[in-house]
Formats: structure tokens, sequence, C-alpha cells
């Protein structure tokens, strides 16, 4: 069994200091108490296929807690979005357990505890976009006019009132963007799982984005469990930054990341020697002190 394990206390560690996965806190076992969001306890992944079988996650362990923003960083292939599929019920484990809010993936998915946002916005053409945000409400059987108070007020949050009654065709990508990350809080759920979300989008609009969702989620108090294949997003977003190996996907390293409050992240931050030094951080974690490119991860 790997000793990849993380305990809800890192988040407060002092310094943007590679943790080696050796050195983590063990999680105590047992259930997961009421501060945590997500509690991942030695799943693996094996897909069968024609070709043979695949490895994705071998034996991870990751515990989140309510409110945490945590990414996910790892080499092309390594399983990054098999987890957050498995927390989203979206499949199950081989082996091991996942408990969302102290209950079965598939439970907490019944209970609406989670949004998703993957990098394709996946707005529904032929529906407005104040529809589009209403859409899950209407599947649950919210009342018209509560809908329409709700996706008001997660349009007025992303800044996109005035296009309410526009189709998705008629919004850039990013405000397409906008319009999935509304239609995820639609439910007011404590948990974002987001794969992806801003990889198809230019630079300034994803920084603009990155901005935006720091104040979100400091607005909703949701945790977020992020993928991404860039270091500087991770490094500006997150609590913690978990880095992961080539396939089978572990757990290798755990970055804390001390930065202002995820809540008082502004632009600034990006200039700042903190943040260059927790890039560095996570780099090294992924490179395992070496310069050598990981592949698929973006470092700039
Ligand atoms: N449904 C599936 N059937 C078979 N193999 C799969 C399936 N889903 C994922 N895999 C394999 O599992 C491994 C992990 O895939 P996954 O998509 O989770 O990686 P990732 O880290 O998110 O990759 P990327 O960064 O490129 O998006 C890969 O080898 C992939 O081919």
């Amino acid at each position: 069994m790997s000793d990849a394990r993380t305990a809800l206390d890192e988040q407060d560690a002092p310094a943007p200091v590679a943790v080696p996965a050796s050195t983590v806190t063990a999680v105590p076992d047992g259930p997961a108490g009421p501060a945590t969001a997500v509690d991942v306890r030695g799943v693996s992944k094996v897909f069968t296929t024609k070709a043979g079988t695949v490895t994705a996650l071998d034996d991870v362990h990751l515990r989140i807690a309510a409110g945490e923003f945590v990414s996910l960083i790892g080499p092309s292939g390594c399983g990054k979005s098999t987890l957050l599929r498995l927390v989203a019920d979206l499949d199950e484990p081989s082996s091991g357990e996942i408990e969302v809010f102290g209950r079965s993936p598939r439970v907490a998915r019944e209970a609406q505890d989670y949004g998703i946002a993957f990098q394709q916005a996946g707005l529904l053409p032929w529906r407005t976009v104040a529809a589009n945000v209403e859409l899950p409400l209407e599947l649950h059987g919210v009342g018209r006019r509560e809908r329409a108070a709700r996706a008001a007020d997660l349009l007025a949050l992303v800044g996109l009132t005035d296009f309410a009654r526009h189709f998705p065709h008629q919004l850039s990508g990013g405000m397409q963007q906008r319009v999935a990350i509304a239609r995820s809080l639609a439910e007011r759920p404590s948990l974002l799982l987001m794969d992806e979300p801003f990889g198809a989008l230019d630079e300034m609009t994803r920084e603009r984005m990155q901005t935006e969702l720091v104040r979100l989620c400091a607005e909703t108090g949701a945790a977020v469990v992020f993928v991404t294949h860039s270091i500087p997003e991770a490094v500006f977003l997150s609590q913690r930054v978990v880095v992961m190996s080539p396939r089978p996907g572990r757990i290798t390293q755990v970055v804390p990341v001390d930065l202002a409050r995820t809540a008082e992240r502004t632009d600034d931050l990006r200039e700042d020697a903190a943040f260059f030094a927790a890039v560095t951080a996570v780099r090294e974690a992924l490179h395992g002190g070496t310069p050598a490119t990981a592949r698929g991860v973006d470092v700039r």
C-alpha cells in the first residue's frame, strides 16, 4: 500500500514546499467527519479493454475538506479525469472507497451535493443562456418562478445578466464557460468537480476566469476538485496541489500553497515572489527535482 495519504490539516502548512508522499500525515481510518467533502481511500481503477487491462489509478488516498480548493496535476493519462469521474459517480472504483460528504458518490449525486463543469461548456444550443442555467433545477422539479430567480442571481454572479436571453452560439468561449459554471452552481452544491474547464480558452480569458472562480468559490463556500495541466493555474487557484505520477496514477506529492487566502487572490498575486516559489515547488514535485518536462504538463 502506498503512503500517498493526505490530511485535512495540511492546508494550513506554512510554506509552498513539496511534501513527499511518504511524509504526508496518514489519514486515520474510519468514517470521514462533517468537515470532509471528499474522502478517497485506497482507490484503484482498472479498465478492461480488448487490448488488455489498463490500471488508471493505483491505491489513491485523498481527503479534501469542506470549502477547500484542491487541484490535481500530472502527466497526460495519469488518471486525473478518471479520479474525478469516480467522485462524480460517473464510474465505479475497481477497489477502495469514496465518500462525498460522508455518503456514497451515488447518494451524493442524487442529493445534488456537487456540480460538474468540464472543458467543453456542454450547453444546449437550442436553449437560451438562462434556460441552460435553469436546466438542472428544471430536471429536479423546481418551480418556474424559483428557477428564473435563481438563474438571474447566478448570471449576475458571473457577469452575464445582459445575455440571459441570448443563445450559446452568440457568446464567446469564455462567456459560454461562465454559463457552464453558473449552471454547475445552480443547485448550490457544496462541491464543484471541474475537469480543465478553462482548457479551451485564450490566456487572458483564462486568467480572468480563474480570478472569477476564486471569487465565486469564496462567495459560495464550495469545495473544488480542479483538474488542470497548467501549474500556474493550479497554484493560483488552490490551497493544495496534488501531484500524480504517470500511469498507473498515484499521488506522489502534495504541495500546500501558502499564498493569500484563496478568497483574496487577485491578479497582482501572479507577480508575487511567493507565487513563483509555489510554481517552482509544484514543477519540482512533478519532475522529481529534475528540470525534465513531464508529458502533457504546461509549465509556463
Ligand atoms: N473508459 C475507459 N476505457 C479504457 N481505458 C480508459 C478509459 N478511461 C480512461 N482510460 C485510460 O485510463 C488512463 C487514465 O485516463 P484519464 O483520462 O483519467 O487520464 P488524465 O490524467 O485525465 O489524462 P489527460 O491529462 O490526457 O486528460 C489512460 O491510460 C486512459 O487511456
